[in-house]
Order: structure tokens, then C-alpha cells, then sequence
């Protein structure tokens, strides 16, 4: 579509959501980062001297290190890519570079790989990087043993009978280290565990079990992933870590009896003391990739190398604080292919305190005392499990939403506001209509104000409004298990139950949830959300916005009434280097900019604007406003003048919201407890500007899509 007529907004639209999908994000800053390219090419280089010049490059993404074999003079080099996006645009990498002759390469993995079918005969190197920051998560293990059994040459085993080195296969990255480290982290926390006790108004006591789906303990469920990923040294607010860096593991790929032993080695269990005092909120994993014996690369946090860190979030209804002096049993094992690592105990004094009772019981964590300490952990352990198993699974962007105290408070301020307001209103018309001169009698509305709650996932908002008193609320969530948990906490809050339903009505698509309660009522007040976690505005937002205000009693509101965008000018070298592949040069010299960075998007989205690396060049500007409560083309365009206020090179417009509950009550999508991450125009070309020059920024909004274009 975009072929025919570039300027079509919604193939634009569709492109971008879709070119996301296709082409992972971590191409562009893997292809950019020159160390890493260099440090395979140097690896590649000596083994094809050393005489491996058969390869074969497992997972070879655009190419690049197979091209690196070819040119390092290999005589045969093959390539396997399961992705039909990257084989293609591999395919095409590899002729602009000239050796579309001499790279054979495969749309498989290399599971499906055997000789003499696909490669002739089996080769002396197989190069691979697919790893994921959990190193195994893309099936690094499983391809090697395959390749060791069907694809290379025997490994490496002195010298032959007639005395000369055989030809023997290796692979290269030749193994790994795996290191783990005990942090306190309350960026981690908020986003896997509740850590409020209360949020507008309601008291969460009666909440149960609640968890993200990130677990290593649980069976393997497909909900459930044993690790999420995070970039330590980029996450707001930081980390404090509790134990040493440890080793959790090596590996060597060239044995491939270790690699088969992998995931039937025993549980290993590792004692780290604690370093300093601390909440425990994760284990941090990462590994060094030890390419050779020369040349290795780490994904360390201290490293200000790009990638992520694979997190293991410690779940547990109170959280424990570590003390100096105590010792924190981690358990390792490799279950279905998967690193998994738990914290399971802690010895304090001498006493043993188990962390895995600790998830379902409502346990004070710090009291001084240890025997008492002892005797409830002794306690919990007759826990029965049933318990446990009622824990309710969220998103971990529910759970950080859940989080965001002044969030709720902000709809509890607005929505005591709306229905006091409305309540005056209808004693006036009362009043007015049954007029008897004497004192005012304070006639009680007869029927209660309905509010329709249609937040998309888990949200309180039906609650909070039903707990106003004189409102019938209805909420969207659909999971029976959330809508268990609020039928707790409205019970354990004095929340009637006939005051919160759950309205499930034909809700094939969004509009559909937009109806009327009944026929002759409306709605005092409609919940939309209209800000996505990644950044970006909620697609169909006007539309549902404008069925909504049909739906509404006179003196009804929609909330949010309105939405301010805001931007702000900024130089940003990662920003660049996370959206486009900066030239040759990164690459080695490889003509790959041009095929990767068809794939570039305008807009990046899940930024952490708070902790971006960057050089602010104007202050905050408003770019738009989108008024909810009137109906307006859900087309802006215009033009927004802003001054620079230093010189540099605008490479990225970083966007946020204010989200106005009404008039006075706003929420910002930026700030340490939102649960919202921001999104950044990218500019194709960066913008060289002077202080005080004045930049005019071209802003349309079409159908949920953003775009800038900047002048000067
Ligand atoms: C310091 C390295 C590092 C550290 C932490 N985080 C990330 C990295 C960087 N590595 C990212 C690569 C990750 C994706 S893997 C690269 C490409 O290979 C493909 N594939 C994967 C398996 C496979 C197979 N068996 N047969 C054929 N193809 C296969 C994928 O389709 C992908 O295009």
C-alpha cells in the first residue's frame, strides 16, 4: 500500500505498528554497536587462518557476520534465517555487497538444517548470536546440540592416526559466563508487586495474591515467562545491588556433552552474603559471550554496552528487607531450555528463613524478634496452598498502575466533585419542580448516578466511583479473576454489591461497550483511557470519545475531558542509535544502512524520557490539545513555534500528556509514578540549531498517529 501511495495515512499508520513487529529494534542499535561487530569480525578472522573455511552462520539476522567469514577468506559460507523479513532483506544485503555468488543462504532454522540436503558437507565453523538477555531464550542450546549432531565437523580431538590436525568443526562464540547479582530496586518493584496499601480511598488488604505473569517458580504455564528484561543502568531512580556479582553458570558450546547435560544438570544452589541493607526486589542476570579466547563481550549494567539485563523479580506480598551479615540462597537450574533463578531462602543468625512460603501470607516482615520470626514462618508453612493459588495474574502495567497513587486519587478527587455537583443539580430541579416556600428540605435524589468504567485491563476506577456513594458503577474488567478482586475490595470496602456490575455486553469491538445502561437511563459519567503504555495515543480514542458524549445525562462528563500534548527538543545520540543504522561505518565497512532503515520508524516508543541520555534543547512546549468533550476533527494540524535554547543538533522530539480530569485536576504521563513509559519523534534528518533560533514544528495528529516535521 505504501508502494502505491506513500502519503495514505493508515497503510503510514499500519507500516509503522506493523515494521515494529517485523524487524526487532535491537537490529539497529546491535548493528551500530562497532565494538561487538568488530570483536566477531576479529574472532571470524582467525579461525578461517587457523583453516575453518566452511561456515556456517546460524541465524544470520542481515548477514553481517557471514559477509565477515566470506571476506575473511572462507571457502564455502552458508547462512540459516527463520525470519522471512531478515532472510529476504539478507538475501539483499548480501548481492549489494557483491557476494550473492558465494554466501548461500537459507530460509530455515537450523533445526530443519541436514547434509548433504541443505549444505553439502558438514564445515568446520558454525557462527552464531542468537541470544536474547537471558542468554537461552532463542534457542542457542537446542540449535548447537542439533548442529554439533548434524551440521559440523567433530570437535576438536589431537591429533589423527596419521599424525596430522583432522579437520574439526567449533563454534564461535566458543561459551559463556553467567553472572547474577541481589538488587533493590523500586522501579522493579512497582511494576511486579503491590506496594500500596491503600490507592484512592480503597484499602487493598482484601486484594489477595496479586503477581505479574514474570515467574520461575510457577509450572511452566504459558502465561507465565521465567524472566522480563530490563536496562539496569537505564531504570528511574536507579538500583542498589545487595550481594557481590556471582557466577551462575558456564558454558562451553564446543562440548557438546555439557551442552546436552544442560537441562538435566541438579538444581545448584548458591549462598551469597549480603553486602549492604535492602528491600530485595530482583536478581539482575547477565553474561559475558566469550567469542574466543581473545575477544569477549559482556551485557553487563556496569558496561555501557546497549543491551538489557534479564530480570528475575522476587514476588512477595510484603517484600523482606536483607540485612549485612545475612546470606540469600539462590537456586539455579535450566528447566525447558530456560536460565531460571530464584531466591528461596535467607539465613539469618543461624536460622533459615524460607522466601517461597513468604508469597501468600500477609507475614510482617521486619519484626525484630527472630524466634517470632521463626515460629510464623514455621506458621505459613501449614499455609495451606490453596491460598496461593488464588492469586490473580496482572500485566505488569497493570500492576504499575496499580501503583500510581496520586493517579487514583486524581479520578477520586474529579469523580467526588462530578457527583456532588450533579447531586445539587438534581435536588435544584427537584426542588424546582415541587416548590413549597419553608425551609429547604435536602430531598435525596431518588435514583443513584451510573458511571461506566471502560479503562482497557485491570482498573479500580468502577470501584473508586461506586465508592462515592449514590453511584452504580460499572466496570469492563472482563477476567474472572480480577473481577474477583473487586468484588473483594468493594466487599472489604463497604462498596455494596449492587452498586459495582460488570458490564460484558457485545463486546466484539470497543464500540460495542458503548451503549446506554438501560433504556431510559445515561451514563453520568463514561471512564475512557486514552493514553497506551508505550506513549502513544489510544487508537479510535476520538471515536469513542464522540459516541461516549451521546451517551452522557445532561451535566455528564467524560473522563478525561481533555488531553495537552507536550514535546521538547532534544539531542539524543541513543535515540539515533535505537532507530537507524548510522552508516557504513558501524557495520564494518558492509553497504547494510539502506535495507535495514527501510524498516525505521518515526516514532519510538516505551522511552524512559526521565533517565534518556540526552541534551535538552528548548524548554517544554505545548504541541496540541485534544478536547474529548467537544466533538473536533480527530485531524490536527498545525504549526508550533519554539525557541532553541542552546545550540546542538535536534535529533528526536520526546512527547508527553497532561490528562485533565476536569478543568483543574490534571495527570502527567511523565513522572516518577506514572505507569506510562513516553514516545519520541525521531526526525529523518537531525536539525542543526543555534540558541535562541527559532524552530517551527509541523504537528499533525491523524487517526492516533503523531507526526513532526521541524524547520527552521
Ligand atoms: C551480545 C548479544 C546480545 C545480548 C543480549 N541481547 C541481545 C543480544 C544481541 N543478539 C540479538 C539477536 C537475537 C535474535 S537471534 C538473531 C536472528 O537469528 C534468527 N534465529 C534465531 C534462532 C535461529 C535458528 N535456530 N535458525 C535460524 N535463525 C534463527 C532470529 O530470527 C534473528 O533474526
Amino acid at each position: 500500500a505504501l508502494k502505491m501511495r506513500p502519503d495514505y495515512p493508515e497503510a503510514r499508520e499500519n507500516f509503522y505498528r506493523v515494521a515494529n513487529w517485523l524487524v526487532e529494534r535491537w537490529h539497529f542499535f546491535m548493528l551500530n554497536d562497532h565494538g561487538r561487530n568488530q570483536k566477531y569480525q576479529q574472532a571470524i578472522q582467525k579461525a578461517v587462518q587457523k583453516g575453518c573455511n566452511t561456515v556456517l552462520d546460524i541465524g544470520t539476522g542481515t548477514g553481517i557476520l557471514g559477509m565477515c567469514a566470506k571476506k575473511a577468506g572462507a571457502a564455502e559460507v552458508y547462512a540459516c534465517e527463520l525470519s522471512k523479513t531478515m532472510y529476504e532483506l539478507a538475501c539483499e544485503v548480501v548481492s549489494a555487497n557483491g557476494m550473492d555468488g558465494s554466501i548461500k543462504i537459507l530460509h530455515m532454522k537450523s533445526l530443519e538444517m541436514e547434509v548433504p540436503k541443505d549444505i553439502p558437507h558438514r564445515v568446520s565453523l558454525v557462527v552464531t548470536e542468537t541470544v536474547d538477555a537471558g542468554l537461552f531464550g532463542e534457542g542457542i542450546i537446542e540449535s548447537l546440540i542439533h548442529a554439533w549432531h548434524h551440521l559440523l565437523l567433530p570437535p576438536k580431538r589431537g591429533e589423527n592416526e596419521f599424525g596430522e590436525q583432522s579437520a574439526t568443526g567449533r563454534v564461535i562464540p566458543a561459551g559463556a559466563t553467567v553472572f547474577g547479582m541481589a538488587v533493590e530496586c523500586s522501579e522493579i518493584r512497582r511494576h511486579h508487586r503491590l506496594c500500596v496499601t491503600k490507592v484512592g480511598g480503597l484499602s487493598m488488604a482484601a486484594a489477595g495474591e496479586l503477581h505479574s505473569p514474570v515467574s520461575c517458580s510457577s509450572e511452566p504455564d504459558d502465561s507465565m515467562e521465567p524472566y522480563t528484561t530490563e536496562r539496569l543502568s537505564r531504570l528511574p531512580g536507579g538500583y542498589k545491588p545487595l550481594t557481590e556479582p556471582f557466577t551462575a553458570l558456564n558454558i562451553d558450546f564446543n562440548n557438546v556433552q555439557e551442552l546436552e547435560g544442560l537441562s538435566s544438570r541438579e538444581v545448584q544452589e548458591i549462598r551469597l552474603p549480603v553486602i549492604q541493607q535492602g528491600e530485595l526486589d530482583a536478581l539482575a542476570v547477565w553474561f559475558q559471550l566469550h567469542l574466543d579466547e581473545e575477544n569477549s563481550l559482556s551485557t553487563g549494567p556496569q558496561e555501557d554496552t546497549c543491551w538489557e539485563q534479564a530480570i528475575y523479580p522476587f514476588h512477595s506480598a510484603k517484600g523482606f528487607v536483607l540485612k549485612p551479615r545475612d546470606e540469600l540462597i539462590v537456586e539455579v537450574s535450566c528447566r525447558d531450555a530456560y536460565l531460571r533463578l530464584c531466591s528461596v531462602a535467607v539465613l539469618r543468625d543461624g536460622h533459615k528463613i524460607s522466601l517461597d512460603k513468604l508469597m501468600d501470607s500477609q507475614y510482617p516482615v521486619s519484626n525484630p524478634n527472630p524466634e517470632a520470626e521463626l515460629c510464623s514462618a514455621l506458621a505459613c508453612l501449614q499455609t495451606d496452598q490453596s491460598q496461593a493459588r488464588d492469586f490473580c495474574m496482572l500485566e505488569c502495567s497493570e500492576m504499575a498502575l496499580l501503583n500510581n497513587q496520586d493517579y487514583h486519587q486524581s479520578f477520586c478527587t474529579a469523580l467526588a466533585k462530578l457527583i456532588s455537583q450533579l447531586k445539587v443539580k438534581c435536588q435544584n430541579q427537584e426542588r424546582g419542580s415541587a416548590f413549597q416556600p419553608g425551609p429547604a428540605v435536602a430531598t435525596r435524589c431518588a435514583s443513584p448516578f451510573y458511571v461506566l468504567d471502560v479503562s482497557e485491563g485491570f482498573s479500580l476506577l468502577s470501584l473508586i466511583a461506586a465508592s462515592q456513594g449514590h453511584v452504580k458503577a460499572f466496570s469492563s474488567v472482563e477476567k474472572k479473576r480480577q473481577q474477583e478482586v473487586l468484588k473483594r475490595l468493594a466487599r472489604s470496602n463497604n462498596v455494596s454489591e449492587q452498586h459495582l456490575e460488570f458490564w460484558l455486553n457485545n463486546t466484539e469491538d470497543e464500540q460495542g461497550m458503548l451503549q446506554r445502561p438501560s433504556r431510559e437511563k445515561l451514563w453520568s459519567a463514561i471512564i475512557l483511557d486514552c493514553v497506551e503504555t508505550c506513549g502513544l495515543i489510544r487508537q479510535k480514542l476520538m471515536e469513542k470519545a464522540s459516541l461516549a458524549r451521546c451517551l452522557l445525562e445532561e451535566g455528564g462528563r467524560i473522563f478525561p475531558g481533555k488531553i495537552v500534548v507536550y514535546g521538547m527538543l532534544v539531542e539524543s545520540e541513543t535515540l539515533l542509535l535505537e532507530s537507524a543504522v548510522q552508516g557504513q561505518e558501524p557495520t564494518l565497512g558492509f553497504n547494510i544502512a539502506p535495507f535495514i532503515n527501510q524498516f525505521t520508524v518515526p516514532v519510538h516508543v516505551f522511552l524512559d524520557f526521565s533517565t534518556l541520555e540526552c541534551r535538552h534543547l528548548s524548554e517544554s512546549v505545548e504541541l496540541f490539545v485534544l478536547n474529548l468533550m467537544d466533538a473536533n476533527a480527530n485531524y490536527i494540524n498545525r504549526e508550533v513555534k519554539v525557541q532553541a535554547t542552546s545550540t546542538g543538533r535536534i535529533t528526536a522530539i520526546p512527547f508527553w500528556y497532561h490528562i485533565y480530569l476536569d478543568e483543574e485536576i490534571n495527570v502527567s504521563t511523565l513522572g516518577q509514578a506514572a505507569h506510562w513509559k513516553q514516545a519520541a519523534v525521531v526526525l529523518q534528518q537531525p536539525l542543526e540549531v543555534r540558541a535562541g533560533e527559532w524552530v517551527r514544528l509541523a504537528v499533525k495528529l491523524h487517526k492516533s498517529t503523531i507526526s513532526i516535521l521541524a524547520h527552521i
